[in-house]
């Protein structure tokens, strides 16, 4: 095959892919890294996919809707563990966005499905909503191994609280979810890496990391970052230093579309630990500005010095609370993830009724 765009993003920055289609993911002309979900994406794959539908409840339906649910996830994406170099990604239910103890008991559920269905800790993790009570959750599933991704990522106090909970990725969403509902919320901007607004965070959260990095040797959380609209904003991702971006079924089609007739590359891609991250030169300026804080922001950005996770993620409650973009939009996640469970659970209650179980 010729080189295309997807293969030059792929020597700028690895390629996840934000979807569970098997056939997408063996369509893609070298071997993706990981491959994350949520429950918009096993929603769909779940009812497109009738015969599985049937099957499942058929063998799990006596147990509740849950039960079916949390196995088509876990059957959905193990079955791509083959064709990735790393791991498969599920999320917890956006209902127990403020309960550890419901996000931990969901998490370890998940983890011992993917153990039935012969997937070793390496091969998955489990991404977290990420407020403070999954932050609090986080701590104790990373430190039992089983590895998290946080999720629904917006504000600095989120990363930090990703890195302070051992959470192996973060997920900072580029693009808000009420965007991909309402098309005359997208951005649109010529220069994506200097002008869009969420640029700077992105490059708060990186820096954070590798300042703490260099000052305890700590690994940091992976930046998996997702929820983009255009090929420029995905292309745009390598030149903030992102080492991973997960890429959306029609941005994949895309790039797969889309000769690369540029000269190769002169930059290499991120590399997962920090120690060498530095801010390019041409984005240097956003290290101290921040388009989504309020007209009374002072200027300093959150560090590493508050533990944003103790007393179940009180602090970060608190930062989230006064931070009324990335709130609105953790909530928009959450109403939006939970309408998608609920699509998934009335045809599967449907079905259980059908089955007479
Ligand atoms: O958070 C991750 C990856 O960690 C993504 O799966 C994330 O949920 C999605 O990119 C966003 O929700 C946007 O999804 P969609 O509306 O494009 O299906």
């Amino acid at each position: 095959m010729a080189r295309t765009m997807l293969h030059r993003l792929e020597d700028l920055c690895n390629v996840d892919v934000d979807d569970a289609d098997t056939a997408l993911i063996k369509s893609i002309p070298f071997t993706p890294h990981n491959q994350t979900s949520n429950q918009a994406i096993i929603t769909n794959a779940l009812l497109a996919d009738q015969a599985l539908l049937k099957d499942l409840v058929r063998q799990y339906g006596s147990q509740g809707w849950e039960r079916v649910y949390d196995q088509a996830a876990v059957d959905l994406t193990a079955r791509n563990v083959p064709f990735l170099s790393g791991r498969v990604l599920i999320q917890t239910s956006l209902r127990h966005i403020s309960s550890s103890a419901a996000t931990i008991a969901h998490a370890r559920t998940l983890a011992s499905l993917y153990a039935n269905a012969g997937v070793s800790r390496d091969r998955f993790a489990i991404k977290l909503p990420f407020s403070g009570a999954a932050a609090a959750a986080a701590r104790v599933l990373n430190a039992e191994g089983i590895r998290t991704l946080a999720t629904s990522v917006f504000s600095l106090e989120q990363g930090i609280a990703a890195s302070q909970s051992g959470c192996l990725f973060v997920s900072p969403y580029y693009n808000e979810i009420a965007a991909h509902l309402d098309a005359s919320l997208r951005p649109t901007y010529e220069d994506p890496a200097l002008e869009h607004p969420m640029s700077p965070r992105i490059i708060h959260i990186l820096e954070a990391f590798a300042k703490a990095y260099r000052e305890t040797g700590k690994e940091q959380p992976i930046m998996v970052i997702a929820s983009h609209f255009t090929p420029g904003e995905i292309m745009a991702m390598a030149e903030l230093g992102c080492p991973h971006v997960t890429v959306p079924p029609h941005l994949i089609k895309t790039l797969l579309e889309t000769p690369d007739t540029l000269p190769l590359p002169t930059t290499k891609k991120a590399k997962l630990s920090y120690a060498e991250f530095a801010t390019t030169q041409r984005l240097t300026k956003l290290s101290t500005i921040d388009p989504l804080a309020g007209p009374d922001w002072d200027g300093k950005l959150a560090d590493m010095q508050t533990d944003y996770v103790a007393n179940g993620g009180e602090k970060l409650d608190e930062a989230l609370k006064r931070d009324t973009i990335a709130s609105k939009r953790l909530r928009d996640a959450e109403v939006f993830f939970i309408e998608m469970e609920n699509k998934a659970k009335d045809a599967i209650e449907k079905e259980i009724a059908a089955q007479g179980l």
